[in-house]
């Protein structure tokens, strides 16, 4: 199976409502799709996000990337020399992790088509279902138990609430929405690097003292401040979840030989795919640290992958792939079946992805 040619695309899925984080509000997904065509008529497909406020990517950058010197890198060679394909991809052009990460999945996928299997079976997992969390934006503490209760009656037991924008209104919105939502719901909250160091151990051993029960905080300060993440780590009674601290598998190992988070975030388009999610996955094996897959916003190509992913690895011990549920519609064809929280495999060869509804991509 030789690769004969990589076309791009765009798609743009209108959200149900705002997404809204410390970082940054969108009413949209706007995504690069990526096409790796064969000379045996198979397709491979990938997709990435420009979330250039987390990794640097842009759509330009993205697509720059990907026809400046990964193509270029790809085209001609065989789907089954894999190890060397991905070698190749990581080596091609420094950072640029989400138009890896699209390339890698596409990668996957033909080559788990080439052997006739599914790709999480191809990574060694038997489970066939997960189950998700859903993001509450943050906004005034009214609007936020608003969403989340119309995620608890869209049958979500599972919140992630966005904090870290005016900190000081972070307690009211939890209180707010703890004492709204049925008692058993769990609550994680992501403050996307909102809070200083010591603005976060209050923060968090406040919402502690009053009970809120919380079940870990993602990213409480700035991605590069490891030192400012294990002095959180130490003295907070909510454990940490390390989401933009940790890109790359080094980075993950990094956090993990310091004991600076309790948790860490595998996310494709941080480590740039699925070849490097599962050495993250390894490293945190050997040190014994349980992992939540995430996404950032984006539609069923790519969560798919990372779905995939959560069920072959049982260190993944907790799913925010809410990507495709955030949209208000799915123009992607085949792949991961989205019931809400509850989210299946697709169990057809590769990833399962059949193709873009007619009219929804523009090719570039
Ligand atoms: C969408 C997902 N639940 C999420 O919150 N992901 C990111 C932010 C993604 C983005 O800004 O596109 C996260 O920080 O965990
Ligand atoms: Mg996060």
């Amino acid at each position: 199976m030789k690769i004969t040619e990589v076309r791009l695309g765009l798609i743009s899925v209108p959200l149900r409502v705002p997404f809204k984080t410390a970082l940054r509000s969108v009413s949209s997904v706007e995504d690069v799709i990526v096409e790796i065509h064969t000379d045996t008529g198979a397709v491979g497909y990938g997709e990435a996000p420009p979330t250039g406020v987390i990794t640097g990517d842009t759509t330009g950058a993205i697509i720059g990337a990907i026809r400046d010197h990964i193509a270029k890198t790809i085209v001609g060679r065989d789907v089954d020399e894999f190890e060397d394909l991905m070698i190749a991809l990581n080596g091609c052009i420094q950072k640029n992790t989400s138009a890896k990460a699209a390339v890698d999945m596409a990668l996957w996928d033909l080559y788990g088509q080439l052997y006739k299997i599914p790709v999480y079976k191809l990574m060694g997992g038997a489970k066939k279902s997960i189950v998700t969390d859903i993001t509450i934006s943050v906004n005034d503490p009214e609007e936020m138990v608003r969403d989340a209760l119309n995620a608890i009656d869209r049958g979500y037991d599972c919140l992630k609430v966005k904090v870290g924008k005016e900190p000081e209104k972070d307690i009211a919105r939890l209180s707010a929405i703890r004492a709204a939502v049925p008692k058993e719901t769990c609550i994680r909250i992501d403050a996307n690097q909102g809070w200083t160091p010591k603005e976060a151990v209050r923060i968090l051993n406040g919402m502690q003292e009053k009970g809120l029960d919380i079940e870990f905080v993602e990213q409480p300060v700035k991605a590069h401040d490891f030192d400012g993440l294990k002095y959180v780590t130490e003295r907070s009674y909510v454990p940490v979840l390390a989401d933009e601290s940790v890109f790359s598998p080094q980075d993950a190992l990094t956090i993990m030989q310091m004991g600076a988070a309790d948790l860490v975030n595998i996310k494709l388009m941080k480590c740039g795919g699925l070849y490097n999610a599962l050495k993250i996955a390894s490293a945190a094996e050997v040190y014994g640290v349980e992992c939540m897959i995430g996404c950032m916003l984006e539609a069923k190509i790519s969560v798919n992958a990372a779905v995939h992913l959560a069920c072959a690895k049982q260190i993944i011990t907790r799913v925010d792939l809410d990507g495709p549920v955030l949209c208000s519609e799915d123009p992607i064809l085949g792949g991961a079946v989205f019931n809400e929280k509850d989210i299946t495999v697709s169990d057809e060869p590769g990833l399962g992805i059949k193709g873009i509804e007619p009219g929804k991509i523009r090719y570039i």
